[in-house]
């Protein structure tokens, strides 16, 4: 993989010390940096992220997605499912080291970039599985299940409660839709074994647009 343009072109938007305190230091915001590389050069020529988005791949993409891990105990098992390019997964394990986290990700394309980045970003706390969410085995071990613009919350719920051991959470960062998706599916959520869905915000003290996140339990 090269990374021909350099993401220090692409402005983060926030300060080096914002990305410090994020990333947890200079290792951390070194790797954020390669990521958006990477995303900016081989994620556009291979079609996993548009060539518009990279004005924003920091902000909208990798910082939004990186804030999550504020919502996540240490040393968790994370899933993140249908990780494409590798969010949120990808900036929640650069930013969080002691995490361990699986990229679940069923198209091969997006599968072979995600080994490549793990390789070049030097991240041993990340393991990437081709499957679907139906199919990933064993399932109810994860302590938390994550997901962005994969599915509507009731069949998202379908997907990740099921991965998680109960008294886990599936965190689905939602935008504005997140109120409007827990009330038109509030069954399925629940007959997925999903406890009172509850709306958070995360990374409000560093960003401009905190990201959105639909948290729900997984019962007994
Ligand atoms: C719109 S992309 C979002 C990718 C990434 N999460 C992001 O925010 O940029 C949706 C991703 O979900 C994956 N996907 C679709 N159905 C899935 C399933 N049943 N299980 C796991 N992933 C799935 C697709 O292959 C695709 O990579």
């Amino acid at each position: 993989m090269t990374d021909e343009s350099s993401a220090s072109e692409i402005e983060p938007g926030v300060s080096r010390e914002t990305l410090g305190s994020i990333f947890g230091g200079d290792e951390g915001v070194a790797r954020a940096e390669t990521y958006v590389g990477l995303l900016a050069t081989e994620g556009i020529t291979r079609g996993l992220i548009g060539p518009r988005e990279v004005p924003r791949l920091w902000e909208r993409h990798v910082l939004n997605s990186a804030v999550v891990a504020e919502l996540i105990d240490s040393r968790s098992e994370v899933l993140d499912v249908g990780s494409g390019a590798g969010l949120p997964g990808l900036p929640i394990a650069i930013a969080r080291p002691d995490l361990s986290v699986t990229l679940v990700e069923p198209m091969e394309r997006r599968t072979v970039f995600l080994f490549e980045a793990v390789q070049e970003l030097g991240l041993d706390n990340v393991e990437v599985v081709r499957a679907r969410a139906e199919e990933v085995d064993p399932k109810g071990e994860a302590d938390v299940v994550v997901s962005r613009a994969v599915a509507p919350l009731g069949k998202l719920a379908n997907w990740c409660l099921p991965l998680a051991r109960t008294g886990g959470t599936m965190l689905a960062l939602k935008g504005r839709s997140a109120a409007d998706e827990i009330e038109r599916d509030k069954y399925k959520i629940r007959k997925a074994k999903g406890e009172s869905p509850e709306i958070l915000t995360c990374g409000g003290e560093f960003l401009e647009v905190p990201t959105t996140v639909v948290s729900i339990v997984k019962a007994g």
